[in-house]
Order: C-alpha cells, then structure tokens, then sequence
C-alpha cells in the first residue's frame, strides 16, 4: 500500500492551518515536516513550536525530517511538540545507533535519512532497529528540485534488505517526486513518497496526490 507524505515546505505558511487540513481530506497519509537549521543545509524552517501548533489541527502521523546539527539536543522536544516519526541523517550523527535509540525511548518511531551520495551500507548495521529508511533523492535543503535517477538502484537495496531480514519498514523517498518519478521509485520498492511543489504547487491536491498515489 502505497502511502502519501505532502511536504508542507511548499505550502502557504500564512495559512498553514488550511493548507494541512486540505492535504488530509485529500487523502494524504501523513504530514512531512522538513526542519532545517541553516548549518546542515542552507536553509532555516521551522522548529518545535510550529509541530507544536501542527499536532491538533490533523489527525494524520506528523512525519518530521531533521537537517540539523546535533539533533541529539532537540529530539525530545520533537517528540513533545507531537512528532510521530523522528528522522535523523546519517551524516549529522555520528553515534547514530544511540540517536536511533533515544528518539525510541522518547515514544517517536525513529527514521533515518541518507543523502544522494550516501551509500547504503552505512546503515547495514542499524536497520533492524528503525522504524522507517528515508532516501533523499534531492540534496536537502530546498523544495523543488529536480529528482536525482542514480537514487533508484538504492532504494531497491534497502527494499531487498528488508526483505532478506523480513523487516516491516517505510521505504520513504523525497526530493522531486511527481507522478512519473513517483512510479519509478514504487517500482524500486519504495511505499512512502513525500511530494511539496508536486503537491502544494497544484490546485487541486487530491488530484495531485492520487496522481502521485498512481491512481487516476
Ligand atoms: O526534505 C526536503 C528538502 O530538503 C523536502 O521534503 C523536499 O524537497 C520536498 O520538496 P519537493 O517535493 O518540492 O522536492
Ligand atoms: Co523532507
């Protein structure tokens, strides 16, 4: 069952209240919410009082993606503000099967992230232990962007670990998913896909998501 995160990074934040309640009757699954602290990647976003002011508003899972430093310092109040799942990149932690561990004994489902380049054996030795894998397949830091193909061979690598060790994880994918890279990354293996521009730049967002859904 393929499942639908919208980016609310493309969205209308002068009206963001609206914007996540259009998205869930649309038929979204969950709310991704990129965090970013202008020292990971070049951009700043938003932080622990807009999840905060988020989590009443939907009754969808808040899907929160940290490019921070040290998110180590601010997991626990992700998970107080409401976070469901917590993602950390790889590169931003080097004790990641401590992070891994702690945002599990926060009460948050726990992600990790791995960059473009990054190669999937750096997460060999952790994967049994987290809730979902997120492949970035756009470098982090901006909506918009364009889909990076030389991602896919990667997501069937996590897809066939998971089966070789019969896990029950989320294949996420993000960065520059419309409905056709959307098609390309579900034949790949993938079962979560996060859409902003494809999704927010649309009128209609129901239709948008269906489409990335690849249903009409
Ligand atoms: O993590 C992100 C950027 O770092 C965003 O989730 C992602 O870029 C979504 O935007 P788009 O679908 O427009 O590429
Ligand atoms: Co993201």
């Amino acid at each position: 069952m393929v499942k639908v995160a919208p980016s609310i990074l493309s969205a209308n934040f002068a009206k963001l209240g609206e914007e996540i309640r259009d998205v869930e009757q649309g038929g979204a699954d969950y709310i991704h919410i990129d965090v970013m602290d202008g020292h990971f990647v070049p951009n700043m976003t938003i932080g622990p009082l807009v999840i905060e002011a988020i989590r009443p508003i939907t009754k969808l899972p808040l899907d929160v993606h940290l490019m921070i430093e040290h998110p180590d310092h601010y997991i626990s109040a992700f998970a107080k503000a409401g976070a469901d799942y917590l993602s950390v990149h790889v590169e931003a932690c080097p004790h990641l099967h401590r992070t891994v561990h702690f945002i599990k004994e926060c009460g948050v489902k726990a992600g990790v992230v791995l960059n473009p380049h990054t190669p999937i054996s750096m997460i060999e030795h952790i994967i049994d232990d987290v809730d979902l894998v997120l492949l970035m397949t756009v470098n982090p830091g901006f909506g918009g962007q364009k889909f990076i193909h030389s991602v896919l061979p990667k997501i069937q690598r996590v897809a066939q670990l998971a089966k070789e060790r019969n896990l029950s994880i989320e294949i996420e994918v993000d960065g520059g998913v419309n409905a056709e890279t959307a098609r390309l990354c579900i034949e790949a293996g993938a079962n979560v896909l996060v859409a902003g521009s494809a999704i927010y730049g649309e009128i209609d967002r129901a239709a948008a998501i269906r489409a990335i859904r690849g249903k009409k």
